[in-house]
């Protein structure tokens, strides 16, 4: 369907690819601001915190380009059970890579971890998640799903995004927007994830996906398609998608639109 299908843009190196990476997030923020004066981001581990981190830290171009941090409220898109300081977990990644990077005349996002009282149960670790989601998102009413005004996500070799992988029944999840999972194929084996639901419910969705280790499971997922979790939320999210690479990642990769910056 022309006009529904995701967005990609391709660079020579991540480079020439944070400082449009940054132009597209402060768009979301400005638009999330002017919304409710505030940004809910959700964000992965893997490579995407250190990207983060080179295109939000350069210097602003001008006053519209400002990253207003202290408006921010970061969430985990997945997050793996384990204590917050322990070299698994994306929470300490990001901290490393981004948080404690960040002037302190920037200001800080407020960050949600998860609550480490219940690692040896990830039933609950997930429903505590998303009872902090519903406080912040609900506040008292009854809403089906959150609205993140932006969700930075990676892609795995296999397709997964989030911690939701090719073939796994959590795919099929239409009621929770947390749930655990107990046998990632990906170490470690227990973790938390936003659901499908709620990853294609955000109003805007932003993978980044770099390295020819990328190539192949690119052209899967942007041709067939096969139920790949990164196909599915292309499908579910169409033009709220976008998918920033390098050219290596996307090499051979037949895209329907490819936008230019
Ligand atoms: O917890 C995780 O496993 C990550 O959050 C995961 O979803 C990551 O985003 C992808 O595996 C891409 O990783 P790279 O960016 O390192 O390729």
């Amino acid at each position: 369907m022309p006009g529904k299908q995701p967005n990609l843009f391709a660079f020579s190196d991540v480079n020439a690819l944070a400082p449009a990476l940054r132009s597209h997030i402060v768009t979301s923020q400005n638009a999330g601001l002017l919304r409710h004066d505030v940004f809910k981001v959700a964000v992965s581990g893997g490579s995407l915190p250190k990207t983060l981190a080179q295109a939000l830290l350069a210097e602003p171009r001008s006053e519209e380009d400002v990253i207003k941090f202290d408006k921010w409220e970061i969430f985990f898109a997945d997050e793996r059970a384990v204590p917050l300081d322990h070299e698994d977990s994306n929470y300490a990644l990001i901290k490393k890579e981004l948080l404690d990077k960040i002037p302190a005349s920037l200001g800080q996002p407020k960050v949600y971890p998860i609550n480490v009282e219940y690692l040896n149960d990830t039933q609950e670790l997930a429903d505590q998640y998303e009872k902090q989601l519903v406080e912040s998102f609900a506040k008292g009413d009854s809403v089906r799903l959150p609205i993140f005004d932006l969700l930075l996500l990676g892609s795995g070799p296999d397709g997964h995004t989030c911690s939701l992988f090719p073939g796994h029944p959590l795919l099929r999840e239409t009621d929770a927007w947390v749930a655990p999972i107990e046998d990632s194929p990906k170490p470690p084996p227990k973790r938390i994830t936003l659901t499908l639901p709620v990853v294609t419910h955000a109003v805007r969705i932003v993978f980044v996906a770099t390295g020819a280790g990328k190539k192949e499971i690119m052209k899967e997922i942007f041709g067939a398609g096969n139920g790949l979790p990164c196909a599915l939320v292309n499908e579910a999210a169409g033009d709220r998608v976008s998918w920033f690479t390098d050219n290596a990642a996307v090499e051979g990769v037949q895209f329907p639109r490819r936008g230019f910056l």
